[in-house]
């Protein structure tokens, strides 16, 4: 059976990259993914924005909506304090696989914990089941059209407090429309866009930070 476009892209790390170096880990996924064949991990231009974002954040507790292949759950958790943590959610069975060894090869798996399951049903769980009070940062990466949704139940969950940081990737293309308007309509979002490119094209991509009021 032929492998996966995302076994591929584990095989090419396990085979290239410095086992227990996550920078390393990052940057030969942009390699074969810039040189071999495309995939939709968040980049590096778009990258370095996260890491400034997580850097501000400097959060205890982060949460990733779309794990992928690991990219941006070992691009964030490099950056973590002692002792903080990122829980990052994924449903596909295959790539929540490829993401476990993504991110023991990375040597992050003391910081990070990958939830398998859909988001509407892990968001529920956070506090009780996950030890969760509230959350420091959000990466959104998943399905473009469960941004809004996955951001009201967020609130109706009292994930958020004042101050949470919220990063959308993918806020022109493929786009998120519905997320843009209603996080800039809201009272209690203060909203930043960051312009940018698609990951390893020359199309024109956007993030967008919503910090949560309270
Ligand atoms: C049910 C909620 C829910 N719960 C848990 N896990 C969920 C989930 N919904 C989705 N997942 C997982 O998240 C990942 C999906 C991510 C979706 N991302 C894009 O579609 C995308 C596309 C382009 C692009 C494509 C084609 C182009 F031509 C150009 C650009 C670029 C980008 O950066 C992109 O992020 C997968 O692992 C899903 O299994
Ligand atoms: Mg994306």
């Amino acid at each position: 059976m032929n492998q996966s476009k995302e076994q591929r892209i584990l095989n090419f790390v396990l085979q290239n990259a410095v086992r227990g170096d996550p920078c390393s880990v990052v940057d030969t996924i942009d390699k074969y993914c810039s040189q071999k064949e495309w995939a939709m991990n968040v980049g590096d231009e778009k990258g370095k924005i996260l890491d400034k974002t997580v850097e501000e954040a400097n959060p205890s507790v982060a949460l990733e909506l779309g794990t992928y292949c690991g990219y941006s759950a070992v691009r964030i958790s490099r950056l973590l304090k002692t002792g903080a943590r990122l829980l990052t959610v994924e449903f596909n069975p295959e790539f929540a696989a490829i993401a476990k060894q993504m991110i023991e090869f990375a040597g992050v798996q003391d910081k990070v914990k990958l939830l398998e399951g859909p988001s509407e049903e892990i968001i529920p769980q956070l506090k009780k089941k996950y030890e969760v009070d509230t959350l420091d940062f959000v990466f959104l990466d998943h399905w473009k059209d469960r941004y809004t949704p996955d951001t009201i139940l967020l609130q109706e969950c009292n994930l958020l407090r004042k101050g949470s940081i919220l990063l959308a990737d993918n806020i022109i293309f493929p786009g998120a429309p519905d997320f843009l308007n209603y996080v800039r309509k809201s009272p209690h979002f203060q909203c930043t866009n960051y312009p940018s490119h698609l990951e390893y094209m020359q199309v024109e991509d956007a993030m967008e930070k919503a910090v949560f009021l309270g």
